[in-house]
């Protein structure tokens, strides 16, 4: 369960004060997500998500990401905005942490998606890249090429005592992806972290996209390959989905499109998104402090996923 910050009920119906909100009716931490505290608030106007940034979230980015999801609720997709006080603030601070208070918008995640969830996916990723074609404000990405080779080296040996030999396999696909990353891909403003719990659907609607705290400038195809490599597999890895595949890209094409260089490079692409998570998820595996009420996810689920696309074929992956 993802709440590292208790609130208080007195800190909480302070803070609800500072907006047009009506009183708390009830506060519930949320247990979905692993990066920050989540609470969903009941007032007496509606529902509301109250989110307090932690570790990975840096508060200087905090501006950006409002920004961006203002930019993006502008162009009418569904995107939560992170909402004003009174005083027209967004940024707050709460229990010691940097908070906002965030529109609720209705819908579930999918664990099992089907292939028209894929596409809706694919589609939602494709109309937010389209929308991002005007926005102006950029953020570097903490966790591109050079960020996985020094997270690979912070982990170290230690990467060993989540499997034997983990070490040297990271170390040898950190070198192989800084020989051959696709450098002259198209950038541009990306999510980074379009899993499948970062997208609430309705059926087989996307009813809302969420979680905007990777996002970034960086290889836009790249954005595709991250929503590829978490959508299209079972969840520890196994088993590759090629209908998803297929469901998920032709949705994408549908709305925005990959490049006949894109999808040349997509399984290198997606071998840097699976190199990313895997570390992330090894970092968090070996520090994760003991009374942290918070579930590890795998890291082995996207070592399974990286050999899967180091042997994969553009032309079958992502066909034009
Ligand atoms: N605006 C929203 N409307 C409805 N539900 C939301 C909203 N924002 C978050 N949630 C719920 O809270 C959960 C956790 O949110 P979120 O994914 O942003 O957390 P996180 O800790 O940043 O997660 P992650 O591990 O995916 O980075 C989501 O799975 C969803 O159920
Ligand atoms: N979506 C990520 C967590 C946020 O980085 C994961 O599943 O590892």
């Amino acid at each position: 369960m993802a709440v590292y910050t208790q609130v208080s009920t007195e800190e909480m119906t302070a803070f609800l004060h500072r907006y047009d909100v009506g009183t708390l009716l009830s506060a519930k931490g949320i247990a979905e997500g692993v990066e920050n505290s989540n609470y969903l608030i009941e007032t007496t106007a509606g529902r509301f998500i109250l989110t307090l940034y932690e570790k990975r979230v840096n508060v200087d980015d905090l501006p950006f990401f409002c920004a961006l999801t203002d930019h993006l609720a502008a162009k009418g997709l569904n995107i939560p905005r992170m909402l004003r006080d009174r005083r027209g603030e967004q940024l707050q601070t709460l229990a010691g942490r940097p908070a906002c208070l965030i529109e609720f918008l209705s819908g579930v995640s999918v664990t099992h998606p089907t292939p028209a969830q894929a596409r809706a996916a694919g589609g939602a990723l494709g109309d937010m890249h389209k929308a991002l074609g005007d926005f102006r404000l950029g953020r570097p990405n903490s966790l591109d090429l050079a960020g996985w080779g020094a997270l690979a080296a912070r982990c170290g040996a230690d990467l060993d005592h989540i499997q034997p030999g983990l070490r040297g396999r990271v170390m040898a696909e950190v070198e192989w992806l800084e020989a051959n990353w696709p450098r002259h891909l198209r950038t541009a403003v990306i999510h980074a972290d379009l899993f499948p719990d970062n997208v609430l659907m309705l059926g087989d609607e996307v009813s809302g996209v969420i979680d905007f705290y990777f996002a970034c400038t960086d290889i836009r195809a790249w954005d595709v390959a991250v929503t590829h490599a978490a959508w299209c597999f079972e969840n520890d890895g196994t088993g590759y989905h090629a209908d998803l595949g297929r469901a998920l890209v032709a949705g994408y094409d549908r709305q925005f499109g990959l490049s006949t260089d894109e999808r040349l490079a997509f399984p290198i692409l997606a071998r840097g998104a699976c190199l990313r998570f895997l570390l992330t998820r090894a970092w968090d595996w070996l520090n994760t402090p003991a009374d942290a009420l918070v579930t590890r996810k795998d890291p082995i689920a996207f070592l399974r996923r990286l050999d899967f696309y180091a042997e994969a074929d553009p032309e079958t992956l992502v066909p034009a």
